[in-house]
C-alpha cells in the first residue's frame, strides 16, 4: 500500500465551548485525492487550519510523512514540500503571471531553475497566454489557476486546498478539475469544497464532516446516497 503522506490522531479543537474539531483520525496516502465536505459549520475549515498551521489543535497530533508537524507554522509546513492554497490569496496584484509564479519558484530554485520551474508550470497549467498580464487585471478563474501554479511550482507531494472552486464558472471548474487531475500524478491532494458537481466529477474518496467529528468517509457515489449524509447535508444542499 502507498505511503501515509497526511495523518491525524484524535484531533481536536475547542472554540470555548464549541468543540469545532472533535477527535478527528484522517489519513492520507500518497497520490491520493481527498475532498472534505459537509454542512456550514461541521468543521471542515478548522481541521484544514489545524493540518496547515494556521490553528494549534487543542489536543492531538498531526503528522506529514511520518514527522509530527502538530503546532507548525504554516511556512514550516510548506518547507516540506507541502503546497498549500488558503482562502486568503497570496499573489501580487500589480506584478505579471510569470513573476508572481517566478518568485514563488524562488522559495526552492536558483534564478535560472526558477525560470526554467516557472515556464513549466505556466505551460502546464496552460496560462501562456496570460503570463505577461498583471495579477490585478484577470479574472476570478484565471486568478485561481494562477494560485494553483504557485502551490505547483514547488513540486509538492501534498497539496491542501481551500475551496479552489468557489466562485467560479462552469468552464473554470472544469480546468480546475483537470489540473487538480494533473497534479494528483505527482501529489496527494486534498481538498475543501462546497461544489458538489465539482466533487463529483473529482473525488473518489471524500470524508463527511459533522459536528466537528466524520461522519462517513467512502467512496463519492457511496456517500450521495448515503441517507444520514443527505439528511444533515446533501437533502437539503445538492436537491
Ligand atoms: N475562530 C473561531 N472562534 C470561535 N468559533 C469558531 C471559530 N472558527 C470556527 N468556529 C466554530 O467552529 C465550528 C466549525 O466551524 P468551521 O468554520 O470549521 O466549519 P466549516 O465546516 O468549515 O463551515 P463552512 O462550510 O461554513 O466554512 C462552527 O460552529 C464555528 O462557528
Amino acid at each position: 500500500m502507498a505511503e501515509v503522506v497526511l495523518e491525524t490522531q484524535a484531533l481536536t479543537m475547542r472554540f470555548g465551548g464549541v468543540v469545532a474539531s472533535d477527535n478527528v483520525n484522517f489519513k492520507l496516502r500518497a497520490r491520493e485525492l481527498r475532498c472534505l465536505i459537509g454542512p456550514n459549520g461541521a468543521g471542515k475549515s478548522t481541521f484544514f487550519k489545524c493540518v496547515t498551521g494556521l490553528l494549534t489543535p487543542t489536543e492531538g497530533q498531526v503528522f506529514m510523512r511520518g514527522q509530527e508537524t502538530t503546532g507548525w507554522m504554516p511556512h514550516q509546513i510548506a518547507s516540506l514540500g507541502v503546497g498549500i492554497k488558503t482562502q486568503t490569496p497570496n499573489v501580487m496584484d500589480y506584478l505579471s503571471v510569470f513573476e508572481n509564479i517566478w518568485l514563488a519558484a524562488r522559495r526552492f530554485h536558483s534564478v535560472d531553475e526558477a525560470k526554467h520551474k516557472a515556464e513549466a508550470v505556466i505551460d502546464r497549467l496552460a496560462l501562456n497566454s496570460i503570463a505577461r498580464s498583471d495579477l490585478g487585471n484577470l479574472a476570478h478563474g484565471e486568478r485561481q489557476r494562477v494560485e494553483l501554479g504557485l502551490v505547483a511550482v514547488g513540486d509538492p507531494w501534498l497539496v491542501l486546498l481551500d475551496e479552489p472552486a468557489a466562485g467560479m464558472s462552469a468552464e473554470d471548474v472544469e480546468r480546475m478539475t483537470e489540473i487538480i487531475h494533473e497534479l494528483t500524478k505527482i501529489a496527494a491532494v486534498v481538498i475543501v469544497e462546497h461544489d458538489m458537481q465539482f466533487i463529483r466529477s473529482i473525488a473518489e474518496t471524500v470524508t463527511v464532516f459533522h459536528q466537528g467529528a466524520v461522519l462517513m468517509e467512502d467512496h463519492v457515489d457511496k456517500v450521495m446516497s448515503d441517507e444520514t449524509v443527505r439528511n444533515v447535508y446533501l437533502g437539503k444542499k445538492a436537491g
